[in-house]
């Protein structure tokens, strides 16, 4: 289990992360979300003990990073897949690590033939492309058969045979009872992954919830309408169905849009535009982090 307290961390002026509290329990996979520049990798950094927290805790089944015992026995994880000694052969570095880890040597052939890197491991990591990249930096987070995993974007710049490979192992060692912490800025491949979701936008919490809830709350349609008379109109929806005022246009919710035309009708209320929208689960995620990060985008599919 990862537990995080009202975690903090300032970059001089830039608030990276903020008061970020949250849980990540074991038997699940568990995608943390966010745009770009959210505060992902920071968070991640900083339960790893890489980046010291200007205020607030990050624990690993109940300890600091820094109190763990054998912490690659504990927790393994893939940050940067290049950050890797490019000289030496991917038995190596993996052997490197095992020795100084006190993980017996053997276990170095076990991971390889896991990442189906076997055919590979005499070959020096420097000519290694980003998928196999990837592939040796599970290796390296396997290697102590830790019960505590986290990935770092881990499908980025993957080919698509090399992204469904990535997330049946996620789910394999979920399944498995560990905990399974993967960060993307994408909504759609953790919809694909995830059981679980804990979304940030500019370093807060923004939604911490099951994938199936986020699914049916985020795909519900809605009846767009815009009127000259949108307060008039507005209260008169709300008698029937769910209003919500984006200021030049309604969103009703419990309405179709035949329903929502005809009281407009008779009521004498003048329409410009009328449309169901379903929305996709993209869109939900744009919306919820509308603002909180570098980027802005909103898109929406109109029926
Ligand atoms: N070492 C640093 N020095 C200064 N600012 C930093 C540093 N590391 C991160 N930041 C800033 O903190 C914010 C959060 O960055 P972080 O990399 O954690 O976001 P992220 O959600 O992982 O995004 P991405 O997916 O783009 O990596 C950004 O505004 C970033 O510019």
């Amino acid at each position: 289990m990862i537990e995080v307290e009202s975690l903090t961390k300032r970059y001089g002026r830039v608030t990276a992360v903020d008061g970020l509290s949250f849980q990540v329990d074991g038997g699940r996979v568990t995608g943390f979300l966010g745009p770009n520049g959210a505060g992902k990798s920071t968070t991640m950094r900083m339960i790893l003990g890489l980046d010291h927290p200007t205020a607030g805790t990050a624990r690993i089944g109940g300890r600091a990073y820094r109190e763990l015992r054998h912490p690659l026995r504990e927790v393994g994880a893939l940050l940067d897949a290049r950050a890797v000694h490019g000289g030496r052969t991917a038995r190596d570095h993996l052997l490197c690590l095992a020795r100084s880890n006190g993980i017996p040597a053997s276990r170095v052939g076990e991971v390889l033939g896991i990442v189906g890197l076997s055919d590979v491991a005499g070959r020096r990591v420097g000519g290694f492309s980003l998928g196999m990249a990837q592939r040796l930096g599970i290796a390296a987070a396997l290697l102590g058969d830790p019960g505590i995993l986290l990935f770092d974007e881990p499908v980025n710049g993957l080919d698509p045979e090399g992204i469904l490979w990535i997330r049946t192992l996620m789910r394999d060692l979920a399944a498995e009872g560990r905990t399974v912490f993967v960060s993307s800025h994408l909504m759609s491949e953790m919809a694909q992954t995830a059981d679980h979701l804990i979304v940030i936008g500019r370093g807060r919490l923004v939604a911490d919830t099951g994938v199936d809830v986020f699914i049916a709350r985020s795909s519900r349609r809605y009846v767009r309408v815009r009127a000259p008379r949108l307060a008039d109109l507005a209260a008169l929806l709300k008698t029937t169905g769910e209003v919500e005022d984006h200021g030049d246009h309604l969103r009703v919710t419990g309405m179709p849009a035949a329903e929502v035309g005809e009281a407009a009708a008779g009521a004498g209320l003048t329409l410009h535009e009328l449309a169901t929208v379903e929305p996709t689960l993209e869109a939900a995620y744009m919306e919820l982090t509308k603002g909180t990060g570098e980027t802005r985008e909103i898109g929406e599919y109109v029926s």
